[in-house]
C-alpha cells in the first residue's frame, strides 16, 4: 500500500496555473464529474475566488490507475500563492515527498516560484517540472524549459510542458508523479507520529486537524496525544477528502487524511504539532514548524461603539481558523473601544477586514497599518512599538530600529534601471544582481518593511510594465531615524491618525495628509483646523471653513418643515462619520495616510 501512494503540492507563481492544473487532475481522475466541477474547487473561501488567491491549504485525494496497471493514490496538497502566506507554503511542502512546480510559458520562471523552489529543496523534495499555456501564441517553452534547467538543475526529462485550459498533457504529469515522486518512508509497525499540517474548527465536530502520517497508524476510538501539550482525545472521526470528507476506519503510514477527536478549542491542535498514541507514545516529536510573528499591526474600530462585544466575538470566530491573527482590546481616545490586530501582511489585513465586515455584519474602522518598531531608550532599555500612540517621548529616546527585508526582484534586463530607481526612492540598499539568462536578472535589496508594505508592489508592477516579481523575507531590525507625526483637529491630537516615519519624509507626508484630509473632512457648524505635528512642533496646516450658516441661509429664514428637512439631510450624510470632539471624521479618513502612499 505505502509503495502506491504519492504526496504532492503544486507550487507555481501567482496565475501560473496552479488551480486550473488541480482542477484538471481532479477531473482526470476521476474525482469530481464535470457537472460537479465547480471552477477551482480546492479554493473554497469566496474572498479567495474574488481575489484570485490562494489561502487555505486543502488536501485532496485521487485514486489514479497508471499506465503500468497498477492504482495509485495520490495526496495533493494545495499551496498558497501570496507572498503574506510563505509560512503555508512551508507547512504543505513538509507533509510532502515531492512537488510539481509549475511555471507559465510565456512568463518563465519568477521571484517567488523560486522562493517556493528553493524551500521544496531544502526539504529533500523531488520536484517535477511542468510548463503550463503552451497553447498561448506567446508560450516559448524552449527558453522556459532552458531556463528551469539552469536554475533549478531540473533534466529536460523531468519537464513536462502542458496546457492546463485545454486539458493537454495531464496524463503525463500523472505519469510523471508516480515515476519521479517516490512513496513515502516510514514504518507502519512504530510507534504512531502524525504531522498536523493545518486545523480549523468545525461547530459541530470541532477542532479537525489535517494530518500526515509519518510512523505508525491511528484508528477510530483511539486516545491520541498532542506532543507538544500532552493533552489527550479520543478519535471520533478520520477520513480522507476525496474531494468530499469521507470516513475511513484508519490512516496508516504514508497516508494524508482529517482527524476530529471532540476537541473544543482549536489552540489545542497546533499546527505542526505531533499527534501519537497514549499507549505506545514515540519518543520525540517530528520538526515542527517555526511560529509566526505578525509583521503588520493596525485598530480596528466598530463604527458603532455598541458593536465592540459584536466585533470581539466575531474575532474570536475568525481565529478558530487562522491562527496567525492576534489581536488584543485597545482604547483610543477619538474611536472609542477596539481592538489592536496584528497580521501576517496587508492582503491579510484586508482579508480579515472584509470578512468582518461581510460575514458578521460589521462596520469597521481601520487605523493605517505599522510595522513593530523597537526603540532604545535613553536609560538603555528597549521597548517594541506596534502602535504609534505607545510612541514614547522624544527626549527618551535614543535610537529607533525597523524592519527590514531582503527582497528578491526577477526582471528583464531591460528595467533594470527602473527598479533600482524605485528601491532608492524607498529608501532600499543595493545588495546584489544575478543574470538568469541572457536578458533575466535577479536584483536583491534590502528594504525598511514599512516602505514595501503599501504600494511597492504596485509601483514595481507599473515601472516594468507587469514583468517584475518580488519575493520578500524579513532580515532583521536596522537603525532608522524615524518621527512620529501627530494629527491634530482643532488643536487636539487624533491617537488614531498618528504615524511612523521617515523623518526626511516627514514634511511631504504632512503636506499630502492635510491636504486630503482638509478635502474629505466635510464643512460643518465650526471652522476646522487640521495640523500636522512632530512633537510641539507644527509643520503642515489646512483649514476647513464653517458651513451650516449657508445650509440654511437659502431657507429665507421662515419655512419650519424646509428648514428641518434640510438639517435632517445634513444628518443622514453624518451617518458614516465618526465624532471626534466637535468634528465629524469620515470613516476612510483613517486610512488617508495608506492612500498618500498610494498615490
Ligand atoms: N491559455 C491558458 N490559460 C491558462 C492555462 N492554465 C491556466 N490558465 C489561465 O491562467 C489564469 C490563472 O490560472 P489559475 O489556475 O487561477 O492560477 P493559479 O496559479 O492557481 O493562481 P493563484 O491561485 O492566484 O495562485 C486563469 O485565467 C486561467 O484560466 C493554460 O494552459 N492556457
Amino acid at each position: 500500500m505505502q509503495e502506491r501512494i504519492r504526496n504532492f503540492s503544486i507550487i507555481a507563481h501567482i496565475d501560473h496555473g496552479k488551480s486550473t492544473l488541480a482542477d484538471r487532475l481532479l477531473e482526470f481522475t476521476g474525482a469530481i464529474s464535470d457537472r460537479e466541477m465547480r471552477e477551482q474547487f480546492l479554493d473554497k473561501m469566496d474572498l479567495e475566488r474574488e481575489k484570485g488567491i490562494t489561502i487555505k491549504l486543502q488536501p485532496v485525494r485521487l485514486n489514479y490507475k497508471a499506465r503500468d496497471g497498477k492504482e495509485y493514490i495520490f495526496n495533493l496538497i494545495d499551496t498558497p500563492g501570496h507572498v503574506d502566506f510563505t509560512y503555508e507554503v512551508s507547512r504543505s511542502l513538509a507533509a510532502c515527498e515531492g512537488a510539481l512546480l509549475v511555471v507559465d510559458a510565456s512568463q518563465g520562471i519568477e521571484a517567488q516560484t523560486l522562493a517556493n523552489v528553493y524551500m521544496a529543496m531544502d526539504l529533500d523534495l523531488a520536484i517535477v517540472g511542468v510548463i503550463n499555456k503552451i497553447d498561448l501564441p506567446g508560450a516559448r517553452v524552449e527558453e522556459v524549459r532552458e531556463e528551469i534547467q539552469n536554475v533549478i538543475g531540473l533534466a529536460a526529462e523531468e519537464i513536462y510542458p502542458i496546457s492546463a485550459k485545454l486539458g493537454l498533457g495531464i496524463e503525463e504529469v500523472l505519469e510523471a508523479v508516480v515515476k519521479h515522486i517516490p512513496p513515502p518512508q516510514g514504518d507502519v509497525n512504530a510507534p504512531l507520529q502524525a504531522l498536523i499540517f493545518d486545523s480549523y474548527f468545525d461547530p459541530y465536530k470541532g477542532a479537525i486537524s489535517y494530518i500526515r502520517v509519518v510512523n505508525g497508524q491511528v484508528k477510530k476510538g483511539d486516545i491520541i496525544r498532542m506532543m507538544s501539550t500532552g493533552k489527550e482525545f479520543e478519535v471520533t472521526e478520520l477520513g480522507v477528502l476525496n474531494p468530499y470528507m469521507t470516513e475511513v476506519e484508519k490512516l496508516e503510514v504514508g497516508e494524508v487524511g482529517y482527524l476530529a477527536a471532540s476537541i473544543k478549542n482549536v489552540g489545542d491542535t497546533k499546527v505542526g504539532d505531533t499527534i501519537t498514541l497514549a499507549e505506545n507514545p514515540a519518543d520525540k516529536p517530528l520538526p515542527g514548524y517555526k511560529v509566526v510573528k505578525p509583521m503588520v499591526y493596525c485598530g480596528l474600530y466598530p463604527l458603532e461603539n455598541s458593536e465592540f462585544e459584536k466585533l470581539r466575538d466575531a474575532l474570536d470566530k475568525l481565529k478558530l481558523n487562522d491562527a496567525s491573527l492576534v489581536y488584543e482590546p485597545e482604547t483610543s481616545e477619538a474611536l472609542g473601544f477596539g481592538f489592536r490586530c496584528g497580521f501576517l501582511g496587508l492582503l491579510h489585513l484586508e482579508i480579515i477586514k472584509e470578512r468582518l465586515e461581510r460575514e458578521y455584519d460589521l462596520s469597521l474602522l481601520a487605523t493605517a497599518p505599522s510595522v513593530v518598531y523597537k526603540v532604545v531608550l535613553t536609560d538603555g532599555s528597549e521597548v517594541e512599538v506596534q502602535n504609534p500612540k505607545h510612541w514614547p517621548m522624544t527626549q527618551k529616546i535614543d535610537r529607533v530600529l525597523e524592519p527590514f527585508v531582503k527582497a528578491s526582484i526577477m526582471v528583464p534586463s531591460d528595467y533594470i534601471g527602473a527598479v533600482m530607481e524605485l528601491c532608492q526612492e524607498k529608501r532600499g540598499r543595493y545588495e546584489n544582481m544575478e543574470y538568469l539568462s541572457k536578458d533575466r536578472v535577479l536584483l536583491t535589496y534590502k528594504l525598511p518593511l514599512s516602505e514595501i508594505l503599501y504600494d511597492f508592489f504596485d509601483a514595481l508592477k507599473s515601472r516594468t510594465r507587469g514583468y517584475a516579481s518580488l519575493d520578500y523575507e524579513i532580515s532583521g531590525y536596522e537603525e532608522s531615524d524615524l518621527v512620529k507625526l501627530d494629527i491634530l483637529l482643532n488643536g487636539e491630537i487624533v491617537d488614531a491618525l498618528s504615524f511612523i516615519v521617515h523623518r526626511e519624509n516627514a514634511y511631504y507626508r504632512a503636506r499630502a495628509i492635510v491636504q486630503k484630509l482638509r478635502k474629505i473632512i466635510p464643512r460643518q457648524l465650526y471652522e476646522v483646523v487640521i495640523q500636522a505635528a512632530i512633537g510641539s512642533k507644527v509643520i503642515a496646516r489646512e483649514t476647513v471653513k464653517a458651513l451650516r450658516k449657508d445650509v440654511l441661509a437659502k431657507c429665507y429664514g421662515g419655512d419650519v418643515t424646509r428648514k428641518k428637512k434640510l438639517l435632517e439631510k445634513q444628518k443622514e450624510g453624518k451617518k458614516k462619520m465618526k465624532q471626534i470632539g466637535h468634528v465629524e471624521v469620515p470613516k476612510d479618513a483613517f486610512m488617508t495616510i495608506l492612500d498618500i502612499e498610494n498615490e
